[in-house]
């Protein structure tokens, strides 16, 4: 535990996560060359992403019980291959299928990165160290979105499309390399996967999502979560530039805010987690309810809102990717090691899915109010944007609720424990009798 060994396996565990964001945010930054390529317009290019995405979150229970059961280093070299064959696709694809069909192999081996790469965290750092390691597997991965931006936009006006993503697929084989050279599943002598645990496959995932604590998790992560995703990667470019009128070099550097937030905000929250784990939830409650503040005050700013206040927008909806990771503690620290990939994979779903719901509910709600005769100014105006996102407010009151719900069931098997989580005011009241004493 904690040897530098773990540091080796771990860091080449990140690399490869962050491989799997560069290739799964490359296509996100090439939007105009790819409308050029594949004669395409917005709503087509759209669906390159949405289904990368279907595919991913699709993927997410059975690259848990996979993991599990052949560990994370097949795992992630499996997922490796699949992305170098996606990118060698986009590379060469003229067609709207074709390109499509890339994406759709990028989605599958991205999903099978994340969760591989996480169960190797409990198996090679004890039970004080893994919630910030976990916190740093997430933040250091994302900087892969900061790579897709800079050098891959680069590289792509310099040398093409082709070799770009031909570039991004050897990358993914030096991945595969890495991982096989180098990654072990667990130190010598620890279990780490299924095939010494007594439960098959099916007990295994009912046993998972039998655990409040992993529903607490998924409910966490979809309630956190979501806002980030589709701001970033599909509606926060259009409400900036179009809907606010912001120029788009301002929108990319907002944007590039949000990543540098989330990357900041990881390390402390995964010290706030290690210590105060019964304040877990709390935390993603409070960063639920600044969310929703925050869109609130920007959506309901009579005119365009200033750029300070969609830069504390952008700043609040970054905090949202650190604190999804909360819910893969609760998955850590609710189940046995030899049903973890299968956990995580469940809490996975719940930002995904509800990211999806909330990209195709808004573009929805813009559509209908042209259709109707709403939004004269435009399917993108300021007043159709002010509805449509709106109804991130439902997702996450229906977020809300549902993890306070599970949050009492997690809290009474607790008290069964003997362990009771005091009330805030009761800790407010403390803190207030310590002071004056
Ligand atoms: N919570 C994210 C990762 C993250 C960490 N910090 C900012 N974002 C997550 O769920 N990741 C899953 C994945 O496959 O990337």
């Amino acid at each position: 535990m904690n040897s530098w060994r773990a540091y080796v396996v771990w860091g080449i565990g990140v690399f490869g996560y962050l491989v799997a964001v560069l290739q799964r945010t490359s296509f996100g930054v090439v939007g105009l060359e790819a409308a050029e390529r594949f004669h395409v317009g917005g709503a087509v290019l759209s669906a390159f992403t949405v289904l990368q995405l279907v595919v991913y979150a699709s993927l997410q229970i059975p690259v848990g019980l996979l993991v599990d059961r052949f560990g994370s280093r097949i795992m992630v070299s499996a997922g490796a291959v699949f992305m170098a064959l996606g990118q060698l696709q986009i590379a060469v694809a003229e067609t709207t299928v074709t390109g499509i069909i890339g994406r759709m192999l990028v989605g599958m081996g991205d999903a099978m990165t994340f969760v591989s790469v996480l169960r190797l965290v409990p198996l090679w750092f004890d039970g004080r160290r893994a919630p910030l390691m976990s916190q740093l597997t997430g933040v250091i991965g994302q900087l892969g979105q900061l790579v897709s931006v800079i050098p891959f936009l680069a590289l792509l006006h310099a040398a093409g499309w082709s070799q770009a993503f031909m570039t991004l697929a050897a990358l993914s084989l030096v991945v595969i390399v890495l991982v096989l050279a180098l990654l072990r599943n667990a130190p010598a002598g620890a279990p780490a996967a299924q095939s010494e645990s007594p439960e098959g496959t099916r007990a295994l995932l009912a046993a998972a999502w039998r655990q409040p604590g992993t529903r607490l998790g998924m409910w966490s992560h979809f309630t956190v979560q979501f806002s980030g995703n589709v701001f970033a990667l599909m509606w926060g470019f259009p409400f900036m530039v179009a809907g606010q009128g912001f120029d788009s070099t301002v929108a990319a550097g907002l944007m590039s805010f949000f990543v540098a937030v989330a990357i900041l905000a990881g390390p402390p929250m995964g010290r706030f987690v290690a210590r105060h784990p019964l304040r877990r939830s709390t935390l993603v409650l409070g960063i639920s309810t600044l969310t929703a503040l925050a869109w609130t005050a920007v959506l309901v700013v009579p005119g365009r809102a200033p750029l300070w206040l969609m830069a504390v927008l952008v700043a609040v909806l970054a905090l949202g990717g650190p604190a999804s990771m909360i819910g893969f503690d609760f998955a850590r620290t609710f189940n046995p090691s030899h049903r973890l990939g299968t956990a995580t994979g469940i809490v996975n779903i719940g930002g995904f899915v509800a990211a999806l719901l909330t990209m195709f509910l808004v573009g929805y709600l813009l559509d209908l109010q042209h259709a109707l005769g709403l939004s004269p100014q435009g399917v993108y105006s300021l007043d159709a944007f002010r509805v449509a996102l709106a109804v991130q407010l439902l997702v996450l009151g229906a977020g809300a609720f549902a993890l306070v719900r599970v949050r009492r069931k997690v809290r009474r098997a607790l008290a069964a424990q003997n362990v009771r989580v005091p009330l805030l005011r009761e800790l407010w009241a403390d803190y207030r009798a310590r002071r004056r004493r």
